[in-house]
């Protein structure tokens, strides 16, 4: 992540309802005047301050509100809890670039330029918070507008959880029976990355909705329980040797919305399906971490055991329970669980069938 982002998230952070900073901004939209805030302070800032007073005051709404009223700016502390100065002209130079038409808002611009720091403008005529992080212009919406996207991206993160968990399902029956495909494979992982994707955009709702959001997170998360893991495991299971879990990370962040659709780039990125990703009907077994890690009570360390011993699921669904206890740190009681966990796995996916 670039600095510029993250700057950008923390920022939206220290805006999020919830915050004293953005009850301020509020109170200031409601009295219908406007406010130019910087969020930072040294001597940079300094340089380009001219008049106004120096103050070193906690943070509240309510201050914010009232140092809005006078002409100028408003400049506080990068953590957003101290007020350090008020009705300042801010000067800052006037070879910046800037796309903005009115005073306030090149200001804005300007001075988050020069200083790398946000700066927050609120526009009096426009009724609009507007934030100026290193050259970008976002715009603080209402928690509304913003739910309403959220809600809709929960409702299409739903949909594609069920799919996948249905393909996934199917999977362990394939992965049984050893009739697995690179199609098979490569369509859990392909939704895993969308659903990844979508969950990804609701986690930035999640941070710019602050203290509106814990709804929504708890249901994000509800959603996306355990899916990192079962994707831990899917690519344990079906990478080719030598073939790392961050180089099919890097490949599939390139790849945009429209290619991930094309299973054969996916397949690609994962090593398989030859070297342009197209034999998708090639048939390939799995090392069986994935569901091994379906069995309940069954730890990591036993799976992990067991897969390193024999090295596929077809090895384990054949040994015998004699073998299995044999395995350093399994004994009886783990292999006895083992055992009837994959019996179970076996028999219901036969029913499913
Ligand atoms: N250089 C500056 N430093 C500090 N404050 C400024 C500066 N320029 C403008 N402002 C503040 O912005 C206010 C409005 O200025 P102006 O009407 O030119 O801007 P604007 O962009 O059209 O604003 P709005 O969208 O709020 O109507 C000024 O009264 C002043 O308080």
């Amino acid at each position: 992540m670039s600095d510029s982002s993250s700057l950008m998230r923390e920022t939206l952070s220290l805006v999020a309802p919830g915050t004293e900073l953005r009850a301020g901004l509020e109170r200031i939209l409601r009295g219908r005047t406007g406010a130019i805030i910087v969020i930072g302070y040294d001597e940079t800032v300094e340089e380009i301050s001219s008049g106004g007073f120096q103050i070193d005051a906690e943070l509240s709404a309510a201050r914010l509100r009232e140092l809005s009223k006078m002409d100028g700016a408003v400049v506080i502390d990068s953590t957003a809890t101290r007020i350090r100065r008020a009705n300042v002209q801010l000067l800052p130079s006037a070879s910046i670039e800037t796309a903005e038409a009115g005073m306030r808002h090149r200001t804005a611009e300007r001075v988050a330029r020069q200083t790398g720091y946000p700066v927050i403008s609120v526009s009096q005529s426009m009724q609009i918070i507007s934030l100026y992080i290193d050259g970008k212009r976002r715009v603080i919406e209402p928690s509304e507008s913003i739910l309403a996207r959220a809600n809709q991206a929960l409702a299409t993160l739903e949909r594609y959880t069920t799919r996948l968990s249905q393909t996934a399902s199917g999977l362990n029956t394939l992965e049984i029976e050893d009739i697995v495909s690179v199609r098979d494979v490569t369509s859990v992982l392909q939704l895993l990355e969308m659903v990844r994707r979508i969950a990804s955009d609701i986690e930035g709702y999640v941070l710019e909705l602050g203290t509106d959001g814990r709804l929504l997170d708890l249901q994000l998360e509800e959603l996306t329980r355990g899916l990192m893991a079962e994707r831990d495991f899917l690519l344990a299971d079906y990478l080719p040797n030598g073939l790392e879990v961050a180089t099919v990370d890097a490949r599939l962040k390139w790849v945009g919305s429209p290619a991930l659709l094309d299973l054969a780039m996916v397949a690609r990125s994962m090593g398989l399906g030859g070297p342009d990703g197209q034999e998708l009907d090639t048939a390939i077994s799995p090392r069986g971490l994935r569901l091994l890690s379906k069995i309940p009570r069954l730890p990591l360390v036993a799976i992990r055991a067991v897969v390193d011993h024999w090295g596929s699921l077809q090895g384990i669904l054949g040994a015998s329970s004699e073998e299995i206890e044999a395995v350093e740190g399994i004994g009886p009681r783990r292999a006895r669980t083992l055992r009837d966990g994959l019996s179970r796995l076996a028999e219901v996916s036969l029913n499913e069938r």
